[in-house]
């Protein structure tokens, strides 16, 4: 019996939209500016480069500029590093993404630290992350903070609820459980070395689950009624995309589920055109 209703990021991500268009239109109307979004690709990764071609046409969508410069696999840390201080002194230049991963050659770290943080639309700088850390105002990471979103746009009481996190990237899963902690969640992570995962997933009135691992979270693993959100994007050999979560016990046993495709991701790019005019807002505040 199907119990769970569906969170459409894709539904939620269109309404978001449609008020970011609007916003963007007023901007440009009554001081000229038009927000602006740079995205820089290394390599040929094709992952990659259908994530960023995504997020360049949801930027025409709502009448944003935005760029990809390409740069070769081989392209010298020095050479990148040069690119990103161009754009960090270019006024047109509101937002500065740096497509990951990058090459092994070349220190992440060290890019996303040279990024400045007014234009880190990624939420991923260091002074960014403390600030996030320390629940002050700034550029929040996207898919994080579009889960947040999600979550909020059902009425979904966050305060005091148990939210586990199954995952520990500094690009999801660490982020998304401060986030949750920030609205007054309890929160457990959990990841590889964890012990007896399924003792703490069953206690997750919030589950959110960003392993990268096909069908990694059954029916087993979930607490009747609980909210799953599946940040999973696997490719099965068939070439359909799964999530890692096991959709179809989800929605047997939770109260809400995001469905992939068309929950979180749409989501992630929805946010990053956020902070993309929040960035150019930010600059007209001088913040
Ligand atoms: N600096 C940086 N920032 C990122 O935000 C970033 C990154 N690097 N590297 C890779 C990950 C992954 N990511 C996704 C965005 C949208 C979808 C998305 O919209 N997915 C569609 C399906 C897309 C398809 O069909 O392939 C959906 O879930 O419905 C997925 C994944 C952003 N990332």
């Amino acid at each position: 019996m199907v119990k769970a209703e569906i969170i459409s990021g894709k539904e939620v991500a269109a309404e978001k939209r449609a008020s970011l268009k609007e916003e963007v239109r007023v901007l440009q109307e009554t001081e000229g500016i038009i927000p602006g979004l740079t995205v820089i690709l290394v390599g040929d990764h094709p992952a990659s480069r259908s994530y960023v071609t995504a997020k360049h046409k949801a930027c025409a969508e709502i009448g944003m500029h935005s760029e990809i410069i390409e740069l070769e696999e081989s392209v010298s840390e020095a050479a990148l590093l040069a690119e990103i201080s161009r754009l960090n002194e270019d006024d047109t230049v509101h937002g500065i993404l740096v497509q990951l991963p990058l090459p092994g050659h070349i220190d992440e770290q060290k890019v996303i630290t040279a990024i400045s943080p007014e234009k880190d639309v990624d939420g991923f700088h260091p002074i960014n992350i403390g600030k996030m850390m320390t629940n002050q105002e700034t550029l929040l990471p996207c898919t994080p903070f579009g889960i947040v979103e999600m979550v909020k746009s059902k009425g979904i009481d966050i305060k005091g609820k148990h939210v586990v996190v199954i995952g520990r990237s500094n690009i999801v899963g660490k982020p998304v459980g401060q986030l949750f902690l920030n609205e007054d969640a309890t929160v457990t992570y959990c990841h590889s070395r964890t012990v007896n995962m399924q003792q703490l997933t069953l206690q997750a009135d919030i589950l959110i689950v960003a392993v990268g691992r096909a069908n990694f979270i059954s029916a087993e693993y979930i607490k009747e009624g609980a909210v799953i959100i599946d940040v999973g994007v696997n490719r099965l050999p068939s070439g359909k995309l799964c999530g890692d979560v096991v959709f179809e016990d989800a929605l047997q046993k939770a109260s809400y589920v995001t469905p992939v495709p068309g929950g979180v991701g749409p989501m992630t790019i929805t946010m990053l055109l956020h902070n993309t005019v929040q960035a150019a807002k930010n600059v007209r505040k001088g913040v």
